[in-house]
């Protein structure tokens, strides 16, 4: 459901900012570093996970100083809930990804049941390697069994939050700073 403006602009000026912009490029700019050592001769394909993905993967990418090629998927079980649900696979990957190094990049790694899906699908698919890059790995120990990332830009408190692509009742993906829904 859409929002009114005001309820949504409110929605901002009353959340806590948890890390500011020049904080997440910072943390983009260290993955992209680490990721460029570790991955440089790998050929990879690297999908960004819709939605919530596409602003990391937009400022991950050009700091990947190698040959990759580049697609996306969307999985989604949040919706408008602040609560994960059942996933919902909208698009699957299209590519042959047989024999190949494949990354995933995603906003975040919350209870991570959104990547085990994602890792099993490819590893079915024959990829040769899966990586995981997540800008947030979310503090708590309700992690489904097994899922870590393999680059991440920063742990953050156990909260539910949004910005650098990640919503509130579908609004406020669209800053760099990362906030917490007042009360939440
Ligand atoms: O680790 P989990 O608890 O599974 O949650 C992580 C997932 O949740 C968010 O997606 P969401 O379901 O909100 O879909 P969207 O990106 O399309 O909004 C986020 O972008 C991750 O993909
Ligand atoms: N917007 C948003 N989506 C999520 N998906 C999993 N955790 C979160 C969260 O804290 N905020």
């Amino acid at each position: 459901m859409t929002m009114e403006l005001p309820e949504a602009r409110t929605i901002l000026d009353n959340a806590d900012c948890l890390h500011d912009e020049a904080e997440v490029l910072a943390a983009l700019d260290a993955m992209g570093q680490e990721m460029t050592a570790k991955l440089a001769d790998s050929n990879p394909i690297v999908y960004t996970v819709l939605n919530g993905g596409l602003i990391v993967s937009g400022h991950l990418l050009p700091r990947l100083r190698f040959p990759l090629e580049m697609s996306y998927m969307h999985a989604t079980r949040y919706r408008h809930e602040t609560s994960g649900g059942e996933l919902d696979w909208k698009v699957k990957p299209r590519e042959d990804m047989k024999g190949r190094t494949v990354v995933i990049v995603d906003d975040i790694l919350d209870e991570g049941h959104t990547l085990a899906a994602i890792i099993d699908y490819c590893q079915k698919q024959g990829a040769a390697h899966v990586y995981v890059a997540v800008l947030i790995d979310k503090k708590h120990d309700r992690k489904a069994d097994g899922v870590q990332a393999d680059f991440v830009g920063m742990e953050v408190e156990d909260r539910f939050l949004f910005g650098c692509g990640m919503d509130y009742q579908g609004y406020w993906r669209n800053t760099l700073a990362i906030y917490a829904v007042k009360g939440l």
